[in-house]
């Protein structure tokens, strides 16, 4: 039997949404701290959030472009499994990030063409996981918008990855058997609002996974 992929749901605000999607299987939760995102938590409620969370679900602190103080801050005051770089972090910075802090790297990656999985060979050896989303536009992500899956199609992956951009309870299938990804993320496919998540969308996004 095929394992079901890793679910990520990002951009958890409340500790009702994040009971929701402890319930219903997820493996990654994701605290999003990006002033002009409508799913910003400051770092206190990240803090208690993820403490809430407990051991066994992962918990990635998503950063944008952030600098090396709000990075160190971040890191200190949240103690994420993970750090997810949303923006146009480079290679070098990640590097250094990777020395200093016991997480793991994710770096989002905007999925424009065939040439953008050359470029990011960059990130081969430094991020932990690549993040395939769809190309920035005016908020670097979380915009609801798909990449084209197919361009995964016969791609040799040589990193972990995973999917995100776009995805709802009723496409994820498809886009599972599209890419093969072993790993979804979503965030507004799972909201009644922008920054609104809706319990029995994550509910049914997570079923429709295969958690
Ligand atoms: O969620 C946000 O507001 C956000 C802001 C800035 C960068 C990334 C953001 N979210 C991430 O974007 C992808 C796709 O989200 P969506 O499902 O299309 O809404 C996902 O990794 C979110 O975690």
């Amino acid at each position: 039997m095929n394992m079901p992929p890793l679910v990520k749901i990002c951009g958890l605000k409340t500790p009702e949404t994040l009971d929701a999607a402890i319930r219903g299987g997820a493996t990654h939760i994701g605290l999003v701290h990006y002033e002009p995102s409508p799913r910003h938590v400051d770092l206190k409620t990240a803090a208690e959030l993820r403490k809430r969370a407990g051991p066994h679900i992962k918990v990635a602190l998503l950063l944008v472009n952030a600098s090396q103080q709000l990075t160190g801050d971040a890191l200190g005051m949240v103690r994420p499994d993970i750090i997810q770089f949303h923006g146009s972090e480079t290679p070098e910075w990640l590097a250094v990030v990777k020395r200093l802090a016991p997480a793991e790297i994710w770096k989002a990656v905007g999925l424009k063409d065939a040439e953008t999985l050359v470029r990011m060979q960059k990130y081969n050896g430094i991020a932990d996981r690549i993040l395939f989303d769809a190309p920035a536009a005016a908020l670097p992500g979380g915009t609801g918008t798909r990449f084209d899956w197919s361009l995964l199609k016969n791609h040799r992956h040589s990193m972990d990855w995973g999917i995100a951009g776009g995805l709802t309870p009723e496409n994820v299938g498809e886009a599972l058997a599209a890419t093969g990804a072993p790993l979804v993320d979503v965030s507004s496919g799972v909201e009644s609002a922008p920054g609104v998540k809706d319990v029995d969308k994550i509910a049914a996004f997570l079923k429709a996974a295969g958690r």
